[in-house]
């Protein structure tokens, strides 16, 4: 379950909301010109108490029905007016804000696709989700109502303190007593809000990762009737959310309550004071109907003040949470200038690893690296199967090749590049790859499988899923036109592998990573993927993760990896020889030391005492230099 929340930085409220500048600018004489709107709007709005005392001390006094009816007209085009500013106002802000919301959300999932795979490791899923979507709706709202009027209101009431005063000073300056413990209470007010709405935006990330995961994983939650507890755990999540929200709302309740006290016990003391000044001759009563009459135009700017504070707290909130991802640094690129190699010359293949050591970010300082020395040459058209126990680290190798992870010491070469040397592009056009958990989207087959190579057509479709015995696709309802569910969950799981398989070989890779791409396989079609696949892989240069001697059986030469280092690299057969561990692992035998690291190499009993032979006997297919390189790592 998602805990783990990012580190909010320390910035004030106003400093949060400043880093939509550059979303903002664009529309920023848009947003400006629907200030200034809004501000005619509520003038024109305050216009009317001058007409009520026009009226009042004239047509009213003089008892002149024409001049009355003068009034009201006036009256009702001043009204007519300010609506009609308003509904402008909103017309001139919609398109431009949804626009700004679309390019923020563009941006977040264009960096999300550029972030490194360790970010997507550590982040739950339902943050970033909640972040794309209530955030950014938030941040919509916030730009369209709250700043706006935050603005407006705000000019309202300074110049509707201005003819105030103007009106009778000292009745203004009854109803601006309260001014200075509103703001207090306002400062008060944001400093505890905003913890609350951090907490609150939090929790629905956590609830979205809830929610998706159980989704996603409603197979296993059903076929071992957790539903009670996911249940259980679901409505843990949403009492704390609610204990939040209910939170929020007693902020909320208290600053509204003293917004709208405050200064309706304001005006309350105005309209004793000034009914006495009238009754005493030293105000006429137009002037106390006017002054009334805007004190009381002048509530809802003043009141709205309270959740608009809120508003504008939540979406600097909002925003925070945005840039916490956005501000995280996407994958370096290209380190050096060199690296045009592969792409000049003849293509040839060669993958070779120098001294490549690897940590995973979140290692335990200290700990043991995952991968340690690991010195390896793979020569082009070659196969190399990589053989390890459970958590030797046979993956993580897999993923430094494409650059899913970075390697922490050494370096991979193809064809003599640095990969850290080359653009990422051009890295993942030279390299294909197929993990053993198939991931499909939601899209059609031969769309899947087509976008393991830019600008491939249909023969090259159909030649892939020969090759992936994945033919199954051309009998489907629409054919390779076929929609696949969500992550492909309406296709079996060999039918996934195998469309999988051809998505990694269909644009003919120069090399190619397969993490056990067979598992799933039933023998008779692995075998048949088995023989394709034979074609495809003596064209190409190949690290074949193997757990099963047929798998092995399509490599050249093995590596067997224990405990993240190399322990040998042989043929099948010499590994079966040589090294007790490997013939070990491809016995399946049982009884296998179990523990939470990398078994030992096992003693196998009755396997016949192999002398060490020779390392030219071991390995007679290696140039000097890997000999060196090997007996380095043994
Ligand atoms: N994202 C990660 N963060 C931290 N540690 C990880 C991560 N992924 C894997 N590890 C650890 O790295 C080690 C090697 O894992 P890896 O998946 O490479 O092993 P493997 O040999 O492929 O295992 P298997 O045969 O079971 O697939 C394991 O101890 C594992 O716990």
């Amino acid at each position: 379950m998602p805990e783990k929340h990012a580190e909010p930085k320390d910035r004030s409220t106003v400093q949060s909301l400043m880093r939509l500048w550059p979303y903002v600018k664009p529309v920023r004489k848009r947003l400006f010109g629907a200030a200034l709107v809004a501000i005619a709007a509520s003038c024109v709005g305050l216009v009317i108490p001058l007409v009520l005392k026009w009226m009042v001390d004239g047509p009213v006094a003089d008892r002149d029905p024409g001049g009355v009816w003068l009034g009201a007209l006036y009256l009702l085009l001043l009204g007519i007016g300010e609506a009609a500013l308003f509904g402008v106002r909103r017309w001139m802000v919609a398109r431009p804000l949804a626009g700004v919301e679309a390019s923020m959300r563009a941006d977040l999932y264009r960096h999300l696709q550029r972030l490194p795979v360790a970010f997507h490791d550590r982040w739950p899923s339902g943050q970033l989700l909640s972040r794309a979507t209530t955030d950014l709706m938030l941040l919509r709202q916030f730009l369209a109502f709250p700043l706006t009027f935050l603005l407006v209101n705000g000019a309202t009431v300074l110049i509707g303190f201005v003819i105030l005063l103007m009106q009778q000073w000292t009745l203004g300056l009854v109803l601006l007593a309260p001014a200075a413990p509103l703001m207090i209470l306002c400062l008060v007010f944001e400093t505890k809000f905003s913890a609350v709405a951090r907490r609150a935006q939090d929790q629905v990330g956590d609830l979205t990762t809830v929610v998706e995961e159980s989704v996603l994983g409603i197979r296993i939650i059903k076929g071992f009737g957790r539903h009670r507890s996911q249940a259980l755990a679901f409505r843990t999540l949403t009492e704390r959310l609610r204990t939040t929200e209910l939170a929020k709302a007693r902020l909320l309740a208290g600053i509204w309550a003293s917004i709208t006290l405050l200064p309706e016990l304001a005006i309350g003391a105005a309209l004793v004071i000034g009914t006495v000044q009238v009754a005493d001759g030293d105000l006429s009563a137009g002037t106390l109907v006017a002054f009334l009459s805007t004190a009381l135009a002048l509530r809802w700017p003043i009141e709205s003040i309270g959740f608009l504070l809120a508003m504008s707290q939540e979406s600097a909130t909002a925003t925070q949470r945005f840039f916490e991802v956005m501000d995280v640094a996407e994958e370096a690129e290209a380190s050096g200038a060199a690296g045009q190699a592969p792409d000049e010359g003849p293509a040839r293949g060669e993958m070779v690893f120098e001294g490549v050591e690897f940590r995973y970010p979140d290692a335990e300082p200290g700990s043991e690296p995952v991968l340690a020395r690991i010195d390896l040459r793979i020569r082009p058209g070659e196969t190399m199967a990589l053989v390890g126990a459970t958590g030797s680290g046979k993956t993580t190798l897999t993923a430094l090749v494409p650059r899913l992870h970075e390697a922490t010491a050494g370096r991979i070469t193809l064809d003599g590049t640095d990969i850290t040397d080359m653009p990422r592009e051009r890295l993942r056009e030279l390299v294909s790859v197929a993990f053993e958990e198939p991931t499909l989207f939601s899209a059609g087959v031969g769309e899947n499988v087509l976008m393991g190579a830019e600008g491939a057509g249909e023969d090259e479709l159909r030649r892939a899923l020969a090759i992936a015995q994945a033919d199954f696709a051309h009998g489907l309802p629409q054919g390779v036109g076929t929609q696949v569910g969500e992550q492909g969950l309406s296709l079996s799981g060999g039918q996934r592998q195998r469309l999988a398989l051809a998505r990694a070989v269909v644009g003919r890779p120069r090399f190619l990573v397969l993490d056990d791409p067979l598992s799933a396989l039933d023998v008779h079609t692995e075998a048949l993927v088995e023989a394709a696949l034979r074609q495809v892989l003596a064209e190409t240069t190949a690290i074949v993760v193997a757990h099963r001697p047929s798998t092995v059986m399509l490599a050249d030469r093995v590596a067997l990896l224990s405990r993240g280092r190399i322990a040998a690299v042989g043929t099948h057969q010499e590994l079966l020889r040589s090294s007790a561990e490997y013939a070990w692992l491809m016995s399946g035998a049982e009884g296998a030391p179990e523990g939470p690291g990398v078994p030992e190499a096992p003693e196998v009993p009755d396997a016949p005492e192999a002398p060490e032979p020779p390392a030219e006997d071991v390995f007679p297919d290696l140039s000097a230099e890997d000999l060196l390189a090997e007996k380095g790592t043994r």
